[in-house]
């Protein structure tokens, strides 16, 4: 499990270090790190000697990280040409590349083309305009410089220095022109905006360098669970279960309009492993049911005549009253239940953390609509993790919210970032998937609560173990995502094959399924 922290608390962790006057050790130790990295890219694409490589310097300390680690690699071998962004510069990191051999170009009106056409050009770019210490976007002679080389492309690898420039380390928002990174190598612990927003998908890959904050850093902001934890995630069938011991699952999806989405929950839950499955709807889904899935055991009874031990409800269900009474029902009931789609707007005011709500930024925005606190669609978009907070805490139900990086927040505040997914999975029925994936894993956790404790992770609390579970479907439907791409566009009903070979993949030691 990755821990990650809000670039202000990483600056917190440093100050007390800084202030003993360790700040030039972390920062070589932080350039030590980037070069490191940066001779690596280059030698994976031909070696790093004769190579051209430019140093994007900043105001900062994070353009001193970068400088320190130009004058490294010009040590090396590289033609390295420093731009700077500022007239001001962290001045002993300029003297030490300018000492190595390194160009200076300052950047101006004037330097504004030939710089951008050095950028692009370059066989690596070290981004190291703004860090930790950035307000807002790129701004002023930075910002033209990196639309002009957005406009013209980059032939070579793009290192970012920390963060992309423009990133706030924090939320991972980002406004204005961001160069992206190939490669982010960031100091001192995992920033929180690389996992999450446009820093997500701005960071490329991520590496994380120790400077040695260690003991000094607070508890983490967001987790993200890796392939590694699943199988301590997942109820495998033991040897004394039956169908009922593994746990049931009760699905109440579907209606006249919308039969499919009962179809692709189920096929989902199914795929994922489960006792077996109870379906409720009306006759016609039902009818669909038994042909497509004949092992669903299914009926147009009522919640409290069925004996399982987690609901499933709302994909497909807007309109059809029965439906709608199954759901308010199931929300109701006690066990844990994942309301999805049309069974949201039914939500009480307030539920216990074992009702899990599914909604993607627009559901969420009309939650919070109905409750009188009206959000635009565009900021849950810009903030996820802050806006799953604040409905897990208005709501105290579990909250996943479905997007590129899929955010789930636990009631007391623990929160995960799954990037796992693919844009690829970003068409209709998917979240029914996710749905019928997320039913079955609590079903089968809520079946062995009792005696064992699956769901839990060191280092999370108990409470927030429907958020691990959650966090732990959404890492599987991304990844099933990602398989089921590699041979094109996804049809959604094909999904379920490619989930049941990614379980297989995770539950191997160590697991042969790594997210890409
Ligand atoms: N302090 C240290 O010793 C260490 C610092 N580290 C580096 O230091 C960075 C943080 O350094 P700083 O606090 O100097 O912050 P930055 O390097 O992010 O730069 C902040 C400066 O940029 C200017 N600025 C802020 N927002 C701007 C905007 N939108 N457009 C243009 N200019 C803007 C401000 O004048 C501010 O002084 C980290 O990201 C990391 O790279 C690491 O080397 C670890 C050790
Ligand atoms: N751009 C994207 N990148 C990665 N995953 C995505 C993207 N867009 C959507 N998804 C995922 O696809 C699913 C879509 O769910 P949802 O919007 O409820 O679709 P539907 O209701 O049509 O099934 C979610 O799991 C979401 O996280
Ligand atoms: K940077």
């Amino acid at each position: 499990m990755l821990s990650a922290y809000t670039g202000s608390s990483v600056r917190a962790a440093e100050s007390p270090l800084l202030e003993a006057g360790l700040g030039d050790e972390l920062m070589q130790r932080a350039a030590h790190g980037l070069a490191q990295a940066a001779a690596g890219e280059l030698s994976a694409t031909g070696g790093t000697y004769g190579r051209s490589v430019v140093v994007l310097a900043g105001s900062g300390n994070n353009g001193g990280d970068a400088l320190y680690a130009g004058a490294r690699l010009q040590q090396r071998g590289t033609g390295t040409t420093a731009v700077l962004t500022s007239e001001r510069v962290h001045a002993p990191a300029l003297a030490a590349f300018c000492a190595a051999g390194g160009r200076v170009v300052a950047l101006s009106d004037s330097t504004l083309d030939s710089a951008a056409a050095r950028v692009s050009a370059a066989d690596l770019i070290l981004d190291g305009i703004l860090g930790t210490g950035g307000v807002g976007g790129l701004r002023g002679l930075a910002a033209a410089l990196i639309e002009r080389v957005n406009a013209r492309g980059t032939v070579g690898t793009v290192v970012a220095c920390d963060v992309p420039s423009g990133v706030n380390a924090d939320t991972g928002e980002a406004t204005g022109h961001l160069l992206s990174a190939d490669l982010t190598i960031t100091f001192g612990a995992l920033k929180s905006g690389l996992l999450i927003g446009a820093g997500a998908r701005a960071a490329g890959r991520v590496a994380t360098i120790d400077i040695g904050l260690g003991e000094t850093l607070p508890e983490p902001d967001l987790y993200s669970l890796e392939p590694a934890d699943f199988r301590h995630l997942y109820a495998q069938p033991q040897p004394a279960d039956h169908k009922y011991s593994r746990g049931v699952l009760g699905i109440a999806a579907g209606s006249a309009m919308y039969p499919g989405a009962a179809v692709l929950a189920t096929g989902a839950a199914l795929a994922t492993g489960v006792g077996m499955i109870r379906f409720l709807g009306p006759e016609r889904v039902t009818a669909l049911i038994n042909t497509v899935h004949p092992e669903v055991v299914c009926s147009q009874g009522s919640v409290s005549d069925s004996h399982v031990q987690a609901w499933l409800v709302g994909p497909g269900a807007t309109e059809d009253p029965g439906q709608r009474q199954r759901a308010r029902e199931a929300i109701s009931s006690g066990l844990p239940t994942i309301v999805d789609a049309g069974a949201l707007p039914l939500l009480p005011d307030t539920v216990g953390a074992h009702v899990i709500l599914t909604p993607h930024a627009g559901e969420l925005a009309a939650l919070f609509e109905r409750r009188g606190d009206a959000v635009d669609r565009t900021a849950i978009e810009a903030d996820p993790a802050g806006f799953a907070r604040r409905a897990a805490q208005a709501t105290g139900a579990t909250v996943l919210l479905k997007g590129y990086t899929t955010v789930v927040a636990a009631s007391t505040g623990e929160t995960f970032v799954q990037a796992n997914a693919t844009p690829w999975l970003a068409t209709a029925g998917s979240g029914d998937t996710l749905a019928g994936i997320l039913g079955a894993l609590v079903a089968t956790h809520a079946a062995n609560a009792t005696n064992n404790d699956a769901g839990s992770l060191p280092g999370v609390p108990p409470p927030a173990r429907w958020a691990v579970l959650a966090a732990a479907g959404a890492l599987l439907h991304g990844l099933a995502g990602r398989r089921a791409a590699k041979r094109g566009p996804i049809v959604v009903s094909g999904l379920p094959r490619h989930i049941g070979r990614v379980i297989h993949d995770l539950l191997q030691d160590p697991p042969s399924t790594q997210p890409q």
